[in-house]
């Protein structure tokens, strides 16, 4: 069983959910995945089942398997995996939370319900605490991404006394650019009890700076290694070449049009890592063949392509 004192650090990818053509899962390809992160991007841990893996999008039963296929593809090949099991449903959430714990996951997080929502921190803390009651002996992290959910409780206001609620409560994963709110929450985690990940990529420097002890997100699938670059100048204060990397980061983000959607992540990933991810479910469409043919031509211009052999066939999967 995972203990609650493994503390969570570094780059964590938020995976992506492979998919077949007709809209399926495809499992077939998550041990290659998994290889594929360890290996070429040096990334160890990882989020399951977020936004990036459409976790929202997916049935209770799919959200188990995709869980259970990654905690399997992953053993003694990865350092942690963190299941996303927040749901509309109460209920689900706990199943989902169960789940997690009963296959030997590292940790859940959970983001706030966003259809009826909580309007205060009291009752977003009861829901959570509710969740993480299902799974005593894992580590929780709340995930705060007011943009998506539309909750926008601050998170150093939830972060105050939250351990004597929620006693596994091990850290956040903060996607949003409000650094005031992050510094504030860095200044209450002033005995570093917990994890704070940033989940902003292309600000990751600024999240450094202020204090973030990890970070999550989509684009460590295919730029962890650069991101891990910039992660050791961070380290060893070499500040300025942290800031090349940033800048060539965001270059990558965004100058190269490659975009940062759910679809976009999928083609790109398809792209570098030459592992077909397929298209994204409903309502969410495909990047489009002009997207994939321009993003294909920038990262070959950059030398982005050098290691991977991309197959034709695996991009007509998300074109
Ligand atoms: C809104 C969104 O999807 N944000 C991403 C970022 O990694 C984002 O893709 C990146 O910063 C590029 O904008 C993550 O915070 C989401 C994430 O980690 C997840 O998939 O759960």
């Amino acid at each position: 069983m995972a203990s609650p004192k493994k503390k969570l650090h570094g780059l964590v990818a938020a995976t992506i959910t492979p998919m077949t053509e007709n809209g399926e899962i495809n499992f077939s390809v998550i041990g290659q995945y998994v290889d594929y992160l360890v290996r070429e991007q040096g990334v160890k841990n990882i989020f399951v089942n977020g936004t990036t893996g459409e976790g929202l999008s997916l049935s209770v039963s799919e959200r188990r398997q995709v869980a259970e296929e990654w905690v399997t593809q992953g053993r003694n090949k990865l350092d942690q995996v963190v299941i996303h099991v927040g749901a509309l449903s109460l209920k689900e959430s706990q199943e989902l939370a169960q789940h997690a714990a009963e296959i030997g996951a590292d940790g859940i997080a959970v983001i706030a319900p966003f259809f009826l929502k909580p309007w205060n921190k009291d009752v977003l803390i009861n829901f959570l605490k509710e969740v993480a009651a299902s799974a005593p002996a894992l580590p929780f992290y709340y995930y705060h991404i007011p943009a998506l959910t539309g909750v926008k409780i601050r998170a150093e206001e939830l972060l105050d006394g939250i351990q004597d609620k929620i006693p596994t409560f091990q850290g956040l994963k903060f996607s949003d650019t409000d650094l005031l709110d992050f510094g504030q929450c860095v200044d209450q985690n002033h005995q570093r009890q917990f994890s704070l990940l940033f989940g902003v990529d292309e600000q990751l420097l600024s999240g450094l700076v202020m204090g973030a002890t990890g970070a999550v997100g989509s684009t460590y699938n295919y730029l962890g290694k650069k991101t891990n670059e910039m992660l050791e100048a961070f380290e060893r204060k070499d500040f300025s070449s942290a800031l090349n990397y940033q800048c060539q980061i965001c270059f990558l983000i965004y100058f190269s049009c490659l975009g940062f959607g759910v679809s976009q992540t999928k083609a790109i990933m398809t792209l570098v890592s030459g592992i077909p991810m397929g298209p994204p479910r409903l309502p969410l469409q495909k990047a489009t063949r002009e997207f994939t043919d321009n993003a294909e031509a920038k990262l070959k211009s950059l030398d982005f392509l050098s290691f991977t052999g991309v197959k034709d066939g695996n991009l007509e999967a998300c074109s």
